[in-house]
């Protein structure tokens, strides 16, 4: 039964898979640089112990590098942590991005990631490449040995503005228990470049964290994201991506934009970039490069109405967080609105107060954010759900899978952290599977019945758990006991009755799965 059940929903994905190509270099017919939409970029972080701050910075430099107008772009870092450590290196990173992103630019540098960069084979070694890795690994050490301390020592606050910063680590400030923390860091406008070039905006956010109210993981930090960013710059473009994962593209923006640009795909709420990992332990035994769930399976979704969401590495159009295409879902604040236009400074007291009261625990009671707006709630895996909720509420989504990794990231490597993550999401896709929204009903009723198979193939993951244990058991119990594990064959009927479309079945799904497990060599 299990067998028939994955093996119908997988054939959604083999009905019509596409792969598509974008020439970016013909955006200039359509619109100029100065014209470029603006651009939200979130980037999560909960731990400054399990991902290193030097990790969220380098994330956070290569997207403030990319090959897009620098004014356009707006850096939200969300520390789930709460660490002082982390805005320490957020401090130190913006000191060095006056000086990283005109050498990126002047040298057209393909890394922007600056740990990437500079261990890599394409590392120049000309006077002005020297300085600039000098200059990195110094904040490094200093970064690195804050963290060794555990906290920033009166000896590094140099400005006032600092000294009110990490004033809110007063006695009492715990990772569960703290007030909004709300610190821009660069200011387009403000903050210049050595070359003199505006630098984007960077902005540190934690959100207000109180053990009496809950706080819905990553979805509830996106959704603060969104409320914040919306007070300050309300771009109409939003990149999510998490801090395990870096820009390896420049251009990447630019071919998001030949998809958000065309007027023909306005009902498109999203684009994906697959999630592609560096670091896999030889032979990938664990199968964590996922190539089927993150490269294959998505482009026979995107051949349907769309791809699933991945979590990270995706472009979304603001306005899809309000319902869908032809049902808009107004904010309970004007401001919040994606039309809103924001008129002032970010540093601006109204701003800054606005912001820091979005970003309250108590804010969201009695709102519908998590539920009719913005990423949703009620699955471990937030962002499938929140995927399918907006391709169910009629937005379609596009697949694109460069040449070039647009992104690299990291994947659990020891059998620990990938049995973790595997019932992680084991946990949250069944949550959707078995809950009111089941996409064998509510999806196939929302977006036909490829898709709501290719949802449920998802969401139905977890019960491949039972014939694969039934299949690693059940040949030696049979031998000890000295029985056979097929049925007898009596008759000819018999032979091409069940026994075979079973075995047809079974083997069919087990070399699928198998190819998760092989899929290095795949
Ligand atoms: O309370 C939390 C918990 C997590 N995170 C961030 O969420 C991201 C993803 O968490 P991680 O522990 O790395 O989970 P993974 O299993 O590696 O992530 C995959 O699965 C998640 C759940 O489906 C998706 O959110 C991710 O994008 C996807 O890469 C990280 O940047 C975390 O910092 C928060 O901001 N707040
Ligand atoms: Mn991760």
């Amino acid at each position: 039964m299990i067998f028939a059940f994955m093996w119908a929903t997988t054939q959604s994905f083999r009905w019509r898979p596409i792969r598509r190509s974008v020439y970016p270099e013909n955006l200039i017919q359509v619109t100029r640089d100065c014209d470029f939409p603006k651009l939200d970029v979130f980037i999560c972080t909960a731990d400054p112990y399990k991902e290193p701050p030097m990790g969220v910075v380098n994330t956070a430099l290569s997207v403030m590098a990319y090959n897009y107008p620098s004014d356009k772009i707006s850096v939200y870092v969300s520390d789930d942590g709460g660490s002082e450590l982390t805005l320490f290196a957020f401090m130190e990173a913006a000191k060095f991005a006056t000086h990283w992103l005109p050498f990126c630019k002047k040298y057209k540098i393909e890394d922007r990631c600056p740990a990437a960069y500079f261990s890599s084979s394409h590392c120049s070694s000309t006077t002005h490449a020297e300085e600039l890795k000098m200059m990195y690994e110094t904040m490094k050490m200093k970064v690195e040995s804050i963290i060794d301390r555990g906290c920033v020592g009166d000896e590094h606050i140099k400005t006032d503005k600092q000294r009110e910063a990490f004033d809110r680590w007063a006695d009492g400030f715990t990772r569960q228990n703290h007030p909004t923390v709300v610190q821009v860091l660069l200011e387009t406008g403000k903050d210049k470049d050595i070359t003199g070039v505006e630098m984007p905006n960077l902005v540190y956010v934690s959100r207000q964290k109180s053990k009496a109210s809950h706080h819905h993981f990553k979805a509830g930090a996106l959704n603060v994201l969104l409320r914040v960013s919306a007070a300050m710059t309300n771009a109409p473009l939003i990149l999510t991506l998490d801090c395990d994962m870096y820009s390896n593209d420049p251009n990447t923006p630019r071919q998001m934009l030949c998809f958000m640009l065309d007027l023909k795909m306005s009902k498109y709420g999203f684009v994906q970039f697959p999630q592609r990992f560096h670091g896999i332990n030889k032979n990938d035994i664990y199968g964590g490069e996922n190539k089927r769930l993150f490269q294959i399976n998505p482009i026979g979704m995107d051949g349907l109405a769309g791809t699933n969401y991945v979590g990270t590495g995706t472009f979304f159009r603001r306005r899809a967080f309000f319902g869908g295409p032809s049902s808009y879902v107004s904010a309970e604040k004007p401001e919040l609105n994606p039309n809103h236009v924001v008129d002032k400074s970010i540093q601006s007291e109204a701003v800054l107060e606005m912001a820091q009261s979005v970003a309250s625990c108590e804010y969201e009671n009695g709102t519908r954010w998590g539920y009719k707006m913005g990423f949703r709630y009620g699955s471990l895996v937030e962002d499938y759900f929140t995927g399918y909720q907006l391709n169910c509420e009629g937005w379609d989504s596009v697949f694109y899978h460069p040449d070039r990794a647009a992104f690299w990231g990291d994947i659990p490597i020891n059998l620990d952290d990938v049995l973790s993550q595997n019932k992680r999401w084991c946990v949250g896709l069944l949550e959707v599977a078995f809950s009111k929204y089941s996409p064998i009903i509510f999806g196939t009723k929302s977006r036909g019945i490829l898709m709501g198979l290719a949802y449920s193939h998802f969401a139905f993951w977890g019960i491949w758990s039972i014939p694969v244990t039934i299949y690693a058991f059940i040949p030696q119990l049979t031998l000890l006991n000295g029985v056979s594990p097929f049925p007898k064959v009596r008759t000819l009927h018999d032979v091409s009755g069940s026994s075979v479309t079973y075995l047809n079945l079974g083997s069919s799904c087990m070399y699928s799965f198998s190819l998760d497990l092989t899929s290095k060599t795949a």
